[in-house]
């Protein structure tokens, strides 16, 4: 599955608010329906997001292509700007504007119909290294996945958390396509139920063998010896292996250690974030309580009654067994092991 689809001058994207639903495809023609995408999560994941705004990038290049050099560069890097404004957590975003940007810069002295061309090409570059990138975590996560093993994800991280193939699940994937029988429980989710709508979806659609529970039963699955690991995402990973993911993670992951089962994070090096030393500085997306508040139209919380919603959590790295990555594992994840992944 493909959710991201370049077709030259605007970006398709599996509306992924629809799913599983219908299967609707948006086109984001300009750069403000690519921001709008990723604000109200039609594209949503950290990989996703990442590649969804270097495709805004090229975008907005090629519509600012008639402007003069001096007013194209200026021009270029708030289209960056504006994108960076749409969600705060996941570092993938901020990688690949940042990647851009310094494209951008390196090759300032070029014509802007050649600069045009130039960001499009990277914007696919970043899409097909994440693709490849995911294989290649798909390939190192393998070992840690034992035959029959029943295996316990949260959120979605794949095809549509990415530019295709999945990091968690694409370790999954490729447990699968190794031949290890394995199954799934996933987490549903809340409030967003990315495991129920999208991690069952694809699984389902890779004939993975899928069950959706509610994330409340994720202890005592464990409790009754039915979880022989968990594997999850990542939003941001900083310096000592401290891991932002899905709101909900850092209670798997605590749970994971009392019953004595191994926790892996999977992620590309895009998201490693080696500017924070900790994951305490990691800001945390506030989504609005409306969200939670309401399920399907329908408020289940009484009115005046407030409600949370941080998107995401940080778990400590001395909760994480191995991060999985492109470039290889750390295992006991530490600020000194970490730093092979520089
Ligand atoms: C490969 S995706 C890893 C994470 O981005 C994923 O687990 C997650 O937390 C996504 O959050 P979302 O709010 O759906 O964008």
């Amino acid at each position: 599955m493909e959710p991201i689809k370049w077709n030259g001058t605007s970006l398709l994207l599996l509306d992924q608010l629809q799913l599983p639903e219908k299967m609707e495809w948006v086109d984001c023609k300009t750069v403000e329906d690519v921001a709008e995408a990723i604000e109200t999560m039609k594209v949503r994941g950290a990989p996703a997001i990442g590649a969804a705004a270097a495709f805004g990038i090229a975008i907005g290049a090629q519509q600012g292509a008639n402007l003069n050099k001096g007013d194209f560069l200026q021009y270029i890097k708030g289209v960056g700007e504006r994108l960076a404004r749409t969600r705060p957590t996941a570092v993938n975003l901020f990688w690949a504007i940042r990647r851009m940007n310094h494209l951008i810069d390196q090759n300032a002295d070029l014509e802007v119909p050649e600069l045009v061309e130039l960001i499009t090409r990277e914007a696919q570059t970043i899409a097909k290294e994440d693709v490849a990138m995911n294989q290649a975590i798909g390939q190192h996560g393998l070992r840690y996945i034992p035959h029959n093993a029943r295996i316990l994800t949260h959120c979605n991280t794949g095809s549509l958390a990415t530019a295709g193939y999945g990091t968690a699940l694409g370790v999954i994937r490729a447990a699968q396509e190794a031949g290890k029988n394995i199954s799934v429980y996933a987490d549903e989710t809340r409030p967003y139920l990315q495991g129920a709508r999208l991690t069952a979806f694809e699984l389902h659609q890779d004939n993975i063998p899928v069950t959706v529970i509610t994330d409340s039963m994720a202890g005592h699955l464990m409790k009754e010896k039915q979880v022989d690991l968990v594997i999850v995402g990542a939003d941001r990973i900083t310096a000592n292996g401290d891991t932002a993911n899905k709101i909900g993670t850092y209670s798997l992951a605590v749970l994971a250690k009392h019953h004595g089962i191994p926790f892996y994070v999977a992620a590309p090096t895009s998201t490693l974030d080696f500017s924070l030393e900790t994951g305490e500085r990691i800001e945390i997306e506030q989504r609005s309580p409306e969200e939670v508040a309401v399920i399907g139209g329908k408020r289940m919380v009484p009115a005046g009654v407030p409600a949370l919603h941080p998107a995401f959590d940080v778990t400590p790295h001395e909760f994480i067994t191995a991060i999985i990555t492109e470039k290889g594992v750390v295992e006991s994840p530490n600020r000194e092991r970490m730093a092979i992944l520089k």
